[in-house]
C-alpha cells in the first residue's frame, strides 16, 4: 500500500517518550520532508522547510483555536491566550504584544535585566556554588517586573521566578512536574488578576505606557475589555517567556564551556559576534520541538494529505538542524550568522513568518537582545566549572543541562 495512504497508529505515546528526536527521526526517511502520522487521536501531517513555514502559517490552512491541548493551556499559555485566537480576534489581541518588537522597548528591558544581573553577581561572589539556570531566572524576573511596571512590593522575585519556570518546565510531561506547573499557573493567575483589578480601580498606579498599564486597559474591541483573568493570562505571557530566557542562558554557559574560544570575541565587545552567538544558541540547542495547528480544509503537501479536522505540525527542532539549510547542523558555529543573517523562515526557534500578521513570537527581538547582553556578561565573568552532570537529555521537553550549570568561585569582572 502507498505509504501516504496506509492506516496510521497514534504516536502520542512515542512522542512523550522520545522527546525531541521523535519527529526528526521520522523525517529522516522522507526525501520530501513530510510525515503522515496520528497524534491525540487525530490524523496529522508534519512538514519542514522555509516553504513549509509559509504553508503552515497560512490562515486559510490552519487555525489555532482548539489546537492547543488543555494540559498545555493550563500550564504554559493560560486559557484564552493570544496563542489560541484566529483571524480578527487574533489581530486585535496581538496589538497588545507588537510594541514589544520596538527596539527602544527591547533596549529598556535589556537595561533592567543587565542591572539586575550586575547586582546579583556581587551576591554570587560571596557564595560557594551558584546554579546559573536558577539564578538567571531570578535576575530575569527582577528585570522584567521592573520594566513592565509592576510595583516592587507586589513582586517576590524568588517565588515568582520559581512559578514562571515551573509553568514552562511542566507543560509537556505527565506527573509531578506537570502538577507543579498547574499549581504555579493558578497561583500566579489569581495574584496577577488581583493586580489588574487594583490598577483598574486606581488602588495601584501603573506607569504610563508600561506593559502593566497597557494590559490593564486593553480592549479587543471598543465594547470588549478583557476580563481580569484573561488580562492576567496575557501579562503572564510577557513575564513567563522573558524568564524562560534562563534556558538559553544555561545553554550559553554550556556553549562557552564546550567551545571556550568564543569567550574572547564576546569579551572584546564584538557586537556582531554577540548577535551571531545569540542566534546560534537559539538554533543549536533544543527548546520548542514543533508547533501545531488545526487543519481547516483538506490539505496536501508534497503528495501527502491530511483532512480538515486533522493536525498540521511544523518541525521546529528538525528545521533548525536540517542539513540542507545549515550544512553542518550539529556543529556549534556562530560564524554562520556573520556570513549571512538568518532568513525569515529558515531559523524558527520562535516560530516563522511575520509576527505582525501571524503567531510568530513577538518576543524574538527581546530574546536576542537579552542573550546578546547576557552572553557578553557570562563571557566576562570569572568562575570555575566543577564536575557535574552537564548532559542535555533529548527525551525531556523542555530540556536543559541536567545540573542547571553550577559554577563556583565567581569573581565579578
Ligand atoms: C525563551 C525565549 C522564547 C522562546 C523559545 C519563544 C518561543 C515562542 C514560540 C515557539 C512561539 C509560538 C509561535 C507560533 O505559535 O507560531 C511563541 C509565541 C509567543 N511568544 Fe515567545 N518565545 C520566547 C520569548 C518570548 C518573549 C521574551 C516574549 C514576550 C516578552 C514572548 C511572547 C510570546 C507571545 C505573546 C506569543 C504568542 C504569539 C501569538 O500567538 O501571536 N516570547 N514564542
Amino acid at each position: 500500500m502507498d505509504a501516504h495512504r496506509r492506516p496510521l497508529t497514534d504516536r502520542t505515546l512515542p512522542l512523550l517518550t522520545e522527546g525531541y528526536a521523535w519527529l526528526p527521526d521520522r523525517m529522516r526517511d522522507s526525501a520530501d520532508r513530510v510525515v503522515r502520522t496520528r497524534l491525540l487521536g487525530r490524523p496529522a501531517l508534519a512538514v519542514r522547510g522555509p516553504d513549509a513555514v509559509r504553508f503552515f502559517y497560512d490562515e486559510a490552512h490552519v487555525h489555532r483555536h482548539g489546537a492547543v491541548p488543555a494540559p498545555v493551556l493550563d500550564t504554559l499559555f493560560g486559557q484564552g491566550a493570544v496563542h489560541t485566537l484566529d483571524g480578527d480576534a487574533h489581530r486585535a489581541r496581538k496589538e497588545l504584544f507588537l510594541p514589544l518588537l520596538d527596539p527602544e522597548r527591547v533596549a529598556g528591558l535589556t537595561e533592567h535585566v543587565t542591572a539586575a544581573w550586575d547586582e546579583a553577581v556581587h551576591d554570587w561572589s560571596g557564595r560557594d556554588r551558584v546554579v546559573l539556570f536558577d539564578e538567571a531566572g531570578v535576575v530575569l524576573t527582577r528585570g522584567v517586573c521592573r520594566w513592565a511596571g509592576l510595583p516592587g512590593e507586589a513582586v517576590d522575585a524568588e517565588s515568582l521566578a520559581r512559578d514562571l519556570i515551573a509553568m514552562v518546565d511542566g507543560f509537556a510531561s505527565p506527573g509531578p512536574r506537570h502538577l507543579r506547573a498547574r499549581r504555579a499557573r493558578s497561583r500566579q493567575e489569581a495574584r496577577t488578576a488581583r493586580l489588574i483589578e487594583d490598577v483598574r480601580s486606581g488602588a495601584v498606579t501603573a506607569p504610563d505606557g508600561s506593559v502593566l498599564e497597557r494590559v490593564a486597559r486593553h480592549r479587543d474591541a471598543p465594547d470588549r475589555p478583557l476580563d481580569a483573568r484573561t488580562a492576567a493570562v496575557e501579562l503572564l505571557n510577557v513575564l513567563r517567556p522573558t524568564v524562560a530566557v534562563s534556558w538559553f542562558v544555561a545553554f550559553s554557559a554550556h556553549a562557552l564551556h564546550r567551545w571556550p574560544a568564543h569567550r574572547e570575541r564576546l569579551r572584546a565587545g564584538d557586537d556582531a559576534f554577540a548577535t551571531a552567538f545569540a542566534h546560534e544558541v537559539r538554533r543549536f540547542y533544543p527548546f520548542a520541538p514543533f508547533l501545531g495547528g488545526r487543519v481547516v480544509t483538506d490539505l496536501t503537501w508534497r503528495g501527502a494529505s491530511v483532512p480538515a479536522g486533522g493536525i498540521l505540525l511544523l518541525d521546529v527542532y528538525g528545521q533548525n538542524h536540517d542539513e540542507d539549510l545549515w550544512g553542518d547542523p550539529y556543529t556549534f558555529r556562530p560564524e554562520r550568522f556573520l556570513d549571512r543573517p538568518p532568513g525569515r523562515d529558515e531559523l524558527i526557534p520562535q516560530g516563522g513568518a511575520d509576527p505582525a500578521t501571524g503567531h510568530r513570537c513577538p518576543g524574538e527581538r527581546i530574546t536576542v537582545g537579552l542573550l546578546e547582553a547576557l552572553a557578553v556578561r557570562l563571557a566576562r565573568l570569572e568562575y570555575t566549572v566543577p564536575v557535574q552532570d552537564l548532559r542535555i537529555p533529548l527525551r525531556r521537553i523542555p530540556t536543559r543541562p541536567r545540573s542547571g550549570f553550577a559554577v563556583t568561585g565567581v569573581r565579578a569582572p
